[in-house]
């Protein structure tokens, strides 16, 4: 993979102004119709990635500044807690500023801090979690899961819009065209490449396609090609009889390269265009290895961790933490494929495992059975409180929620009185403190964290916190 090198530069990316969606108000313009042009300084860093700086008492956030740096800005955007500015220009640089090795950087939506300097990344976002613990009743140091700071995804989503075919930009709407991603393997990027001309010479340009990249995971295991597997939706963003035509879809459907699995062209409500071929595809052409003697079978289209690496050392600090032992019943919450159920229930435990995705649930059903292991799982809404699972006899859980996090089974967790020991792992520091709050109330008390550097590059951000009632 290429890297940009040379000497750190002074000069600010330019980052497009991209309007809050999260706090914006239905109906209401926020809007600035005369941008005034400011000086500031930059006080902290925001768990999004922006700078933050205070104007007439209100927090103005701003992509692309970093702090201790002057910057001059332009407030584009006035919402009801804080304002949005665009970088102008950087008058005085953070000597951690620098140079994002990516072309793409500040344009494309998939990272927002390459142009500070890495060590400061991890470090910013480890004292932002220790904020988060803090406030929670942790006063104990953070562990750190480290991570290689590039070539470290093992999938990606990738779109086709309007004849471009790369990266969803961060306004969501746009695409940036890519040639390839300093964040992924070597394998995807080869893919990309590949399929790059594929789709622009036999997708019109009119259509818009979603494109799920995944690559095996073959860390214990010797083999030699890993394959990479590839699914297409086409996105009608609501527009009727955009179904997929079928001459473009036999194209691409035969003129993949053979090094690539073609798991499936589906249309948005994902109706198969292609079922005799997602049949010969086969659900386990993709293995993800979690131990030297387990693996999952996956498709693109399921969840599983992108970081591998950081993924193995997550998996042995919940096998190290939760200690699982014959004769006890541990729940896998939020379980999705089995990545923590499959190496809890190699050590002797009962597991019972709940996740929404039913898809994701059968697939694991199988895996389970293939290693002859004590997993039950169950397709629920942990987020439904009619549907929260029974608590009785579980003694130790891992929970693994989405970013909103898991306040609805937090509330049941805090109230269970067999409960004794939780390693709740989260990608959202603000969901985490609040279920904190809530399990503390019920009694737990947080033993250890660790910061899992799981999305170098990006805001995201990945912990572990042990918690028990003793
Ligand atoms: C962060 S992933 C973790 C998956 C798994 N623990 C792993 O390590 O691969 C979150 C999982 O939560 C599941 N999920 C999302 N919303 C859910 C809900 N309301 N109820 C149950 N599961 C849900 C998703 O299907 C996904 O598998």
């Amino acid at each position: 993979m290429k890297r940009r090198g040379g000497p750190q530069i002074f000069k600010a990316t330019r980052h497009k102004h991209h309007r809050s969606q999260k706090n914006a108000e239905p109906g209401k313009d926020h809007s600035v119709a005369e941008p005034e042009t400011l000086q500031l300084l930059i006080e902290g860093l925001s768990e999004q990635g922006a700078g933050v700086a205070r104007h007439k008492d209100r927090p103005v956030f701003i992509a692309g500044a970093l702090p201790g740096e002057q910057v001059e800005v332009k407030i584009q955007g006035r919402f009801r807690r804080h304002d949005e500015a665009e970088l102008v220009s950087v008058i005085e640089a953070s000597p951690d500023r620098a140079q994002p090795s990516c072309e793409y950087f500040g344009r494309c939506g998939g990272c927002q801090l390459q142009h500070l300097a890495e060590p400061k990344q991890a470090k910013i976002k480890h004292e932002q979690l220790q904020r988060r613990v803090r406030a929670a009743g942790f006063d104990g140091e953070l562990e750190v899961i480290e991570s290689p700071f590039f070539a470290y995804r093992h999938r990606a989503r990738l779109a086709y819009s309007r004849g471009k075919f790369g990266f969803r930009a961060a306004n969501a709407k746009d695409v940036v065209a890519i040639e390839q991603c300093p964040l992924l393997s070597d394998p995807l990027n080869q893919t990309i490449q590949q399929l790059k001309s594929l789709i622009s010479e036999n997708v019109p340009d009119t259509v818009s396609l979603e494109c799920l990249l995944s690559e095996s995971v073959a860390t214990f295991s010797p083999i030699t090609e890993t394959p990479v597997g590839v699914l297409f939706r086409v996105q009608s963003f609501g527009k009727k009889g955009s179904r997929p035509d079928k001459r473009w879809v036999a194209r691409l459907s035969s003129e993949l390269p053979e090094n690539l699995c073609l798991f499936d062209i589906e249309d948005d409500a994902g109706k198969s265009e292609l079922s005799e071929y997602q049949e010969s595809a086969g659900d386990s052409a993709l293995q993800y290895q979690l131990t030297e003697n387990l693996a999952l079978a996956f498709t693109p289209a399921d969840f599983t961790q992108v970081n591998p690496l950081v993924n193995h050392a997550m998996i042995a600090t919940v096998c190290e933490w939760l200690n699982p032992e014959a004769g006890e019943t541990i729940a896998d919450f939020f379980c999705g494929l089995g990545n923590f159920s499959l190496p809890i229930a190699a050590k002797g435990a009962a597991v019972r495992s709940f996740d929404l995705g039913a898809d994701m649930i059968a697939r694991a059903v199988k895996q389970a059975d293939f290693y002859e292991l004590a997993i039950d799982y169950l397709c629920c809404d942990l987020f439904d409180a009619k549907q929260t699972p029974s608590l009785r006899g579980i003694s130790k859980a891992v929970l693994d929620p989405p970013r909103a996090g898991a306040k609805q089974l937090c509330e049941e967790i805090a109230q269970s009185r067999d409960l004794q020991k939780l390693v709740y792992v989260s990608c959202s520091p603000a969901s985490l403190q609040r279920d904190l709050e809530i399990l503390s109330r019920g009694g737990f008390k947080i033993k250890a964290v660790k910061a899992a550097d799981m999305f170098p590059q990006t805001h995201h951000q990945e912990a572990m916190v042990l918690l028990s009632r003793d």
